[in-house]
């Protein structure tokens, strides 16, 4: 896990919050990369540009349980995310309750959590092992842009 961007999401035994430093190094996270910006341009249509971007690897055993994105002050912005490698098994339910689906989301597609769908509740069943040559050694990797404070 780590981040591009003036705040990074970080998740230690102190528990876990968005903060400008790696929590080890002290560093500032790198400026989110001027492509991502564009695809937030191009996707998020909402005047905000992101301050915080997690990058996040999953292997092939990884997954994620259902959750809302609700660490963010303002939920009328976009929750924008950037899928590469390996496809994953991507489920979502509505933020009030009811049946869940799944959509599999491959190397390079893009995904808004906004408006209605911002506090969905999503989660990664499964990684498809094998299914992109993208990454050298496999896995994915999920670019999550978000607009946090
Ligand atoms: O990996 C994904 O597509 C979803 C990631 C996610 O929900 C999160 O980081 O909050
Ligand atoms: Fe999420």
């Amino acid at each position: 896990m780590s981040n591009f961007g003036p705040l990074g999401w970080v998740s230690d035994r102190e528990g876990y919050r968005y903060q400008p430093h790696h929590p080890q190094t002290g560093h500032a996270w790198p400026p989110i990369p001027d492509l991502l910006l564009d695809i937030w341009k191009a996707t998020a249509r909402h005047p905000r540009l992101p301050d915080a971007c997690l990058i996040n690897f999953y292997d092939a055993d990884a997954k994620m349980g259902l959750h809302q994105d609700k660490d963010e002050a303002d939920f009328s912005v976009p929750v924008v995310s950037v899928s590469l490698g390996d496809t994953a098994v991507f489920r979502y339910a509505p933020p009030e309750g009811g049946p869940s689906r799944t959509v599999k989301l491959s190397s390079g597609h893009v995904c808004v959590l906004g408006s209605k769908a911002r506090l969905a509740r999503h989660g990664i069943d499964r990684i498809l092992d094998g299914s992109s040559q993208l990454l050298p050694r496999g896995g994915r990797i999920n670019l999550t842009l978000r607009v946090a404070r």
